[in-house]
């Protein structure tokens, strides 16, 4: 994408109002949706978070398919999730919200068990030792999920990448952490739920034109 479509995008999140944009200052001096999310839904709904969320295909996809609950995806590129914020308005998805911040701050936008339930869809692998503290399934995202997540909270991860995979349930199984659900090639083995199958993302598409399967592991952290 260019730059001047990117500007105008940028331009365009910011009279989006369902696009948050906090500073790191206004998240380290105490970010004021924190622990009161329900005043800009407007109602006590559960929230559902894409994290590392690109266009929002599954904040978006998710929200269509239940208005019970509240969807926000986050993600750092302004200009990505601008697409995911437009077809939100366009279709007048009152319960879709994108938050444009660092995941790693994830425990400074939501209180204690404020979130019901997280999707990671597509998380670049990071497979580099020393990439090791930017995987967004490592022991020190699982402890921000643990304490963002309600108790019977679950969390989500969906990706080509079979390191990814492996590396998550073998950190799971260490840890003692429960895995409700796992399948190594959604699309060939039969039982994945309907919204795995259902809903695709940017990158998930790029994938499955190469033929690569799409892994699936539904686990808590409490
Ligand atoms: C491989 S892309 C997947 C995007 C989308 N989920 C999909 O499947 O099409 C990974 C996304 O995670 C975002 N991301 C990676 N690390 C992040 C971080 N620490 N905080 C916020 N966003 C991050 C990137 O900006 C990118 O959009």
């Amino acid at each position: 994408m260019g730059s001047k479509n990117k500007l105008k995008r940028f331009k365009e999140n910011e009279g989006f109002q369902n696009v948050l944009q906090p500073s790191r200052e206004d998240i380290k001096n105490g970010f004021s949706l924190k622990g009161n999310w329900k005043s800009h839904f407007g109602n006590d709904n559960p929230i559902v978070l894409e994290l590392g969320c690109g266009k929002g295909e599954y904040t978006v996809g998710l929200a269509r398919r239940d208005a019970s609950k509240n969807f926000i995806g986050i993600d750092i590129k302004g200009a990505r999730l601008w697409r995911g914020a437009k077809t939100a308005l366009e279709e007048g998805l009152k319960n879709v919200a994108f938050l444009r911040t660092q995941i790693e701050l994830i425990d400074e936008v939501f209180a204690e068990g404020e979130v019901s339930e997280i999707w990671i869809t597509f998380p670049d692998p990071q497979i580099k030792y020393k990439r090791t503290k930017h995987r967004m399934t490592n022991e020190a995202f699982l402890n921000r999920y643990k304490y963002i997540l309600s108790p019977d909270g679950t969390v989500n991860l969906k990706t080509d990448s079979e390191f990814m995979h492996g590396y998550t349930l073998g950190l799971l199984h260490g840890l003692g952490l429960e895995v409700s659900y796992a399948n190594h090639d959604v699309y060939k083995n039969e039982g994945s739920p309907d919204e795995v199958l259902g809903i695709q993302t940017f990158y998930e598409k790029q994938y499955l034109e190469n033929g690569k399967p799409i892994t699936y592991i539904k686990f808590k952290v409490h």
